[in-house]
């Protein structure tokens, strides 16, 4: 059996190799074989060898987890100062496409190269925090696990230069393929938690949302996403893979990421979808106006119904659905919006919910409509510019990736991007969490503050903590 498919991979990698004689540049080769199933987290795990270059992501909704490690090439630049990024990551990706060999027999959605990775939420220079995140970094794992469903795929990309390379290569696929094909299943049986946490400057944040009404009141905007940090110490380095359990098993509904960079992990739970393409059926999501979960059911239901119909969460919510509703509608047809929101529930908290959908018109593209959404107003504000400038100049922390497009895309024109949200960047045996909320003219700062207290709630349970 694994005879056969070494001969296939032989076979594969020498029609790659004949093909390309005519072209001089570099080829991505990519490889893609049915595996036996494994747990998703074990994998993970597995792969530690190649730690600071590895991708989770899992979606609540389309049952797909996907695990990538290791890096067969990379769109990334420190000093990505350039407003058309999406756009140049966009042709790079095509270039590289139209110039590979991809032997994909299954041709579903996530399977064959995928470009994963994310982006900055701004191009604002000098993040020493992030200092590993670049304002752009979308690569082409060398491996990538997929399981949709009860399959699972894996992928094999690598970028050929010389027919020397050939033999180290298949070697390099079979020991990788053997080491995650073993049997396994994920570990961590010590107890973890943080020792130390410490709000950075609560009251200057509550000044700030103050002064965020005001001018809101004088008709300067009408909307602007405020956010906050906390830090968080451990006496060793925080367990990444526990962590990554943790959120599995506690936000259920929730997209769960953890993104290597070097040292450091961007790890989260995040509800709010920007984007999906799927065969050219694009869905977005407006996620906006928040309530906390209740103790008792009959609690929950009350606080469900009073957010569903309170005035102050509405025109939160407005702001985005009409937002999205206009970028959508500049690249999509047969756009349906509901007339009013549901409520999404969470492990720890609700929020009003608006899906937006449409057919994705020829000759448009899932990093076109990313760019045209992002910052929707659920994470800067209306109007853009405006509430941009507020940010910029009152908020007192580098957003980094955090309330950033994060996802993947992958040879045909299929992809999902998620707003990084309910996250923490991992260094080491420290993190930064952060949370922000939509103020409004009718916004009460000790309220905003409770709000973004509860939005802290999921990554502090994930990282062992009660509250
Ligand atoms: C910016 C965040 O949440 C956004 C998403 C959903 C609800 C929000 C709100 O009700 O304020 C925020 O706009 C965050 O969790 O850090
Ligand atoms: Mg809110």
């Amino acid at each position: 059996m694994i005879e056969t498919k070494q001969q296939w991979f032989l076979e594969s990698i020498s029609k790659a190799m004949s093909k390309w004689t005519t072209h001089q540049e570099h080829q991505l080769f990519s490889y893609t074989e049915k595996i036996h199933l494994q747990d998703p987290l074990a994998v993970f795990q597995m792969t530690e060898s190649f730690k600071g270059s590895r991708i989770f992501w899992t979606s609540p909704e389309e049952d797909v987890t996907f695990i990538g490690f290791g890096s067969a090439l990379t769109i990334d630049t420190e000093s990505d100062m350039n407003q058309d990024r999406f756009e140049r990551v966009e042709r790079k990706w095509k270039t590289i496409v139209e110039s590979s060999y991809i032997d994909n027999p299954y041709k579903l959605p996530g399977t064959g190269p995928v470009l994963m990775g994310g982006f900055s939420f701004d191009l604002t220079k000098n993040k020493p925090l992030w200092k590993n995140f670049p304002n752009t970094l979308m690569w082409v794992p060398e491996f990538l696990v997929v399981i949709q469903g009860e399959e699972a795929y894996l992928t094999f990309n690598v970028m050929l230069k010389s027919e020397e390379q050939v033999e180290s290569k298949i070697k390099h696929f079979e020991n990788t393929k053997e080491t995650i094909s073993k049997p396994g299943t994920f570990y961590y049986h010590k107890e973890f938690s943080y020792q130390e946490k410490w709000d950075i400057s609560p009251e200057e944040w509550k000044n700030t949302v103050l002064k965020a009404t005001e001018q809101i009141s004088q008709g300067k905007m009408d909307k602007v996403v405020l956010a906050r940090e906390l830090r968080a110490r451990f006496n060793e380095d925080i367990p990444v893979s526990a962590v990554l359990a943790n959120l599995l098993e506690q936000q259920g509904q929730s997209y769960v990421f953890a993104i290597e960079s070097g040292e450091d992990c961007f790890i989260g739970a995040t509800p709010e979808r920007l984007v999906k393409v799927e065969d050219d059926q694009l869905l977005s999501t407006c996620l906006a106006g928040t309530a906390p979960r209740g103790d008792t059911p009959s609690e929950d239901e009350n606080l469900g119904a009073e957010l569903i119909n309170d005035e102050k969460n509405l025109m939160e919510h407005q702001f985005v659905v009409n937002m999205i509703k206009e970028a959508v509608e500049a690249s999509c047809d047969d756009v349906e919006v509901p007339s009013a929101p549901v409520l999404y529930r969470l492990r720890n908290l609700q929020h009003l919910y608006t899906p937006v959908q449409g057919k994705l018109k020829a000759g448009h593209t899932l990093l076109e409509v990313v760019k045209r959404l992002h910052p929707t107003p659920a994470m800067g504000g209306v109007p853009r510019d405006k509430a941009l400038q507020f940010i910029y100049e009152e908020e007192r922390l580098t957003r980094g990736w955090y309330s950033a497009p994060i996802g993947w895309m992958d040879a045909m024109r299929n992809g999902e991007f998620a707003v990084a949200i309910r996250s923490g960047l991992i260094q080491k045996d420290e993190v930064s969490l952060f949370a922000g909320c939509g103020i409004v003219k009718d916004s009460d700062p000790e309220k905003e503050f409770i709000e973004t207290k509860i939005k802290y709630k999921p990554m502090l349970m994930a990282l062992g903590g009660t509250s």
